[in-house]
């Protein structure tokens, strides 16, 4: 059995970023075939590949007694009309649940199950979206200039499916219309 000790860890209030802990990057290059317009990604990929997201892995143990945490920052922008948001996955223990704080920005959790249901709420400081086991998750920034920040917290053996997600795309996404967050059927859906 592996010996947790009580830890402490800081994470700013403002950027999301901890003075304690090194946090995982994801740069426009490793979101390739994510956003609908490839020929916008590929314009700006060739204008620098630009971080998009961070977030932490706090290294807790991967066992359904334990708590995974962190926070998770999502910058700005646009890749053609649609924001910037995170890759998004299942919990490979598909049953497991996540919770997520809004502590700063504008943003919404996309969400849908593998029967097709989907759903999308609104990130702002101080709300908090559940999401419950069996449905995929993806932050989006909605927000012209500022980061989209929150704490999340899921249980420590639920890991990550990508493959579903990369092979198949979001039913919905959200996108830029009349300066405005939009949903709109994936058109490349592959389901
Ligand atoms: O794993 P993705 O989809 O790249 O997005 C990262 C986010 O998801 C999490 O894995 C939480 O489920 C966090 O580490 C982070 O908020
Ligand atoms: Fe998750």
């Amino acid at each position: 059995m592996t010996t947790v000790f009580p830890s402490l860890h800081e994470f700013n209030l403002n950027n999301g970023l901890s003075s304690t802990r090194e946090p995982i990057r994801r740069t426009l290059s490793k979101m390739k075939g994510m956003f609908h317009d490839e020929a916008a990604f590929e314009a700006q990929l060739a204008n620098g590949d630009s971080l998009l997201y961070e977030f932490y892995d706090m290294g807790v143990p991967d066992s359904e007694k334990d708590v995974a945490y962190g926070t998770s920052i999502t910058y700005p922008g646009k890749v053609g009309d649609e924001y910037h948001m995170t890759k998004g996955h299942f919990h490979t223990v598909i049953d497991t649940a996540e919770v997520y704080y809004c502590l700063r920005g504008h943003g919404y959790m996309m969400m849908e199950t593998p029967e097709g249901e989907t759903k999308w709420l609104e990130f702002l400081p101080g709300k908090a979206v559940y999401v419950p086991g069996r449905w995929a998750h993806r932050s989006i920034n909605v927000h012209p200039t500022e980061p989209l920040v929150t704490f999340f917290a899921f249980p420590g053996n639920a890991g990550h499916d990508y493959g579903t997600i990369e092979s198949k795309g979001f039913r919905k996404l959200m996108v830029e219309r009349d300066g405005k967050p939009t949903v709109i059927d994936n058109p490349r859906w592959n389901g």
